[in-house]
């Protein structure tokens, strides 16, 4: 590069894609179930595109470049596969007649054709984002077979907004991946560097040509720790950005690094002749001035705006910040620690929440004018000296609110023993488990949720609008949980669900139902693809004012004499899928949380409820990304958990549920979980669990997911079968329990009667081979 251009003052990691309605949600199903066309589908993408843009500068992103061009159709990670050509060879050739990877083929890999799964999902980082995991072997072939991103940007700037292209780094992406399975054994994707880089040179030139001056190379797994050796990673990244520097053709290239310090690759960037380098300065620290010294040259791209929390930004701790950069000489501009994909668009539009408590909020929206007082600071203290001081006051003034602290639940917490955290012996349980619940050897159960039908949803809307009563509403739920209850029987299921009809979602319903929480009405994140969730804001100390679950439960197991499983969402969970409170420890809030699961479930107990699942999905989710800091994680995520269940008596079967993402490194914590019972995903790495809790020796019950309930497709019976064969040739079958691999409410009935007939029919077959 000749000369290089200004990077925006005040800029955006990145900006929710879903619109302000969801409408991507919208079109995109409407484009899968046939009802809207290709055409209309992009149209549809544009508009989000535009408005989006049009919002970005109104609230004062007009820099060009500082509009971020981080709209996609699904997931980022699948973006980059579909770039760089990278389809798993199982799909066969997806590539139309001009060569590339079109919306049909992109969607192939996202969702799965009747023979073939799709690319297993897992969570980014420690957010509650699900990507696509490329598979990457010695034969996959990378070309160039997508020019998405370019179009974008030129659809952008024939509308007059010069944004600065999206694209997962190449180290990112490779560290990401997963050996395929045709590769040999201790293949590492890393190794295929050298074949990707001339595909992302290419890139560049692209967009280069179409006239983008900066392009976002998203590096955010520099900042965890990988299993690869920090030198190897150190190489791959001086090799890359050597390669892609020098390309002749290129935007100006910021490499980000969202979600923490960057520490040891720091240098390695610095290095580089990249002429941007964005920092978690939010979550990491500000570098240190031997650091700082090393970036002379480069833009220093300060993310001291949190874009992963709603909490409004202490603009005063922010401005130190940026005022330390600028004394130490660097060239310091202002962003978001991470995208703001991950918090909902505006605060506004939230006229439900009280006003005081949306003064201490920001989202994107909010996060944008923080980010642009902030730029304004550095060339000016004075013209934003005001909103400062607004900030700190809103911030003081939160701290004695009511709610914010309740005695009785300090009080409480400080009475706790170790005695409060753990039950009998597992063996003294399980033989009293044993007598009370006498179960067929390879019991079946699902995960809790059926397929939340339009009639259930529109029955709670009509419910909230006062269109319905509350009994009428209540007996719509009430004829539901007997359908699903007798579906279950019909099936042959052994221990059996109520189908949670009544729960918007497993976190919103208690947060619902709890007092410290409040939901909002247009707050959606995207969690995966089309799905979105809208996550509840924790924000003062927990309390249970009354049973939550228990009349439901109560109902549904009076109409059957098999046991009937209690339902709650686990305290870590709750946690992970709220926006949680920044003025304490995590660990205090969990606990809360936790005592008062512990009086929903004795309640369920009284009320002769014999099995109470604790689901704790998110358990991997918040795992840090840096080893050092896991054991206290997990020390503090188990023990919620433990004080949450520790009251039950011997017999009552406790289970836990848990999903989305890979297990081995957590195992010991799921252990430490003391569940009688865990069902685990399973189903899309087809049963690489087993090995891990065969390696661990896992010894309590346990049940692998066999069916993959994130995609349409109905496996067979056949295909249940040989999973659970699997199953059993690694963990005891006395400890093993089928099941899918989550609950099915975004399922139909009809693939769902089908998926789980076959499941009950395998698990009858492999039962009679059992001696
Ligand atoms: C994401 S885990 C879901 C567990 C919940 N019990 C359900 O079945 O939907
Ligand atoms: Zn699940």
């Amino acid at each position: 590069m000749s000369n290089t251009p200004v990077f925006p003052s005040a800029s955006l990691l990145g900006y929710p894609r879903i619109g302000r309605r969801r409408e991507l949600k919208k079109a995109i199903e409407a484009f899968w179930a046939g009802k809207i066309d290709e055409a209309a589908l992009d149209t549809a993408a544009k508009e989000i595109q535009l408005v989006a843009a049009r919002r970005l500068s109104d609230l004062g992103l007009n820099e060009a470049a500082a509009i971020p061009g981080t709209f996609s159709y699904y997931d980022q990670v699948l973006d980059a596969t579909t770039h760089i050509g990278a389809v798993p060879a199982r799909f066969g050739d997806l590539r139309n007649a001009a060569g590339e990877l079109d919306i049909n083929a992109y969607f192939t890999l996202a969702r799965g054709t009747g023979e073939q799964q799709p690319l297993e999902m897992t969570k980014w980082f420690d957010t509650n984002y699900h990507y696509l995991v490329p598979e990457i072997g010695p034969e996959t072939n990378f070309s160039l077979t997508s020019n998405r991103i370019v179009e974008q940007f030129e659809f952008a700037k024939s509308n007059g907004f010069i944004t600065r292209p999206y694209l997962l780094g190449p180290v990112t992406y490779l560290l990401l991946s997963k050996a395929s399975d045709g590769a040999p054994a201790g293949f590492s994707p890393l190794s295929r560097l050298e074949d990707v880089l001339p595909v992302y040179a290419e890139l560049l030139a692209l967009l280069a040509a179409a006239g983008a001056s900066w392009v976002q190379l998203d590096e955010p797994a520099l900042v965890a720790d990988q299993d690869v050796p920090l030198t190897e990673i150190q190489a791959a990244v001086a090799r890359s950005y050597e390669v892609l520097t020098s390309a002749a053709e290129r935007p100006a290239i910021l490499v980000s690094t969202p979600f923490g310090a960057l520490s040891e690759l720091l240098p390695t960037l610095a290095a580089s002749n990249i002429e941007a380098l964005h920092i978690d300065a939010f979550k990491g620290a500000v570098p240190s001035a031997q650091e700082l010294a090393l970036l002379a040259g480069k833009t220093v791209v300060a993310g001291v705006v949190d874009g992963h929390n709603i909490w409004r930004n202490d603009l005063a701790v922010s401005a130190a910040k940026l005022d330390a950069l600028k004394a130490a000489g660097v060239a310091v501009t202002v962003s978001t620690s991470t995208s703001t994909q991950h918090v909902p668009h505006d605060v506004d539009e939230e006229t439900t929440l009280s006003t005081e408590l949306r003064s201490w909020l920001a989202f994107a929206d909010q996060k944008v004018a923080e980010v642009v007082t902030l730029s304004a600071h550095l060339v000016d203290p004075a013209s934003s000296a005001a909103a400062i001081a607004e900030a700190s006051a809103v911030i003081a003034s939160r701290a004695t609110a009511a709610g914010v602290q309740r005695p009785e639940v300090r009080a409480r917490l400080a009475a706790l023993t170790p005695a409060s955290f753990n039950r009998s012996a597992f063996a003294v349980r399980e033989a009293a488990q044993d007598t009370a619940l006498n179960l067929p050897p390879l019991p079946t159960t699902t995960i809790g949720s059926f397929p939340q039908t339009s009639e259930i949803r529109s029955a709670r809307a009509r419910a909230n609008k006062g269109v319905i009563t509350n009994g009428d509403y209540e007996q719509l739920m009430k004829d539901e949980i007997k359908r699903v209850v007798n579906l279950q029987e019909e099936l042959g299921f052994d221990v059996l669900v109520h189908g949670e009809p009544e729960r918007n979602d497993m976190v919103q319903y208690f947060a619902e139902n709890l007092e410290g929480f409040d939901v909002t009405v247009h707050g959606w994140v995207q969690s995966y693809g089309s799905r979105c969730t809208r996550p509840s804001i924790l924000w003062g100390d927990v309390t249970r004012e009354k049973a939550i679950t228990v009349d439901w439960a109560e109902y549904a197991q009076s109409l059957t004499n098999k046991p009937m499983k209690g339902m709650l969402t686990g305290p870590v969970t709750i946690l992970a899928w709220s926006f949680v409170r920044d003025d304490q420890p995590l660990g205090d809030t969990a606990n809360q949380v936790g005592l008062a699961l512990r009086d929903e479930i004795a309640d369920l107990e009284a009320a002769g409820i014999k099995i109470i699942q604790v689901d704790e999905p998110a358990l991997r989710e918040l795992l840090p990304l840096r080893r050092t800091d896991q054991a206290a994680y997990l020390d503090w995520s188990v023990n919620s958990f433990r004080l949450a269940t520790a009251g039950a008596v011997d017999g009552t079967q406790i289970h836990t549920h848990l999903c989305y993402s890979e297990f081995g490194v957590i195992i010991d914590a799921i252990d430490g979980l003391d569940a009688d019972v865990t069902s685990i995903e399973a189903a899309r790495s087809r049963m690489d669990v087993v090995n891990d809790l065969e390696a661990h020796g896992f010894g309590r019950g346990v049940g692998p997911g066999v069916y993959d309930i994130h995609s349409p497709r109905v496996p067979g019976q056949a295909e249940v079968t040989e999973l659970l064969g699997t199953a059993v040739k690694h963990v005891p079958a006395r400890q093993l329990w089928v099941n899918p691999d989550c609950g099915l409410k975004t399922r139909g009935y009809a693939e769902t009667e089908e998926s789980l007939r076959n499941l009950v029919q395998a698990t009858r077959e492999v039962r009679a081979q059992l001696v």
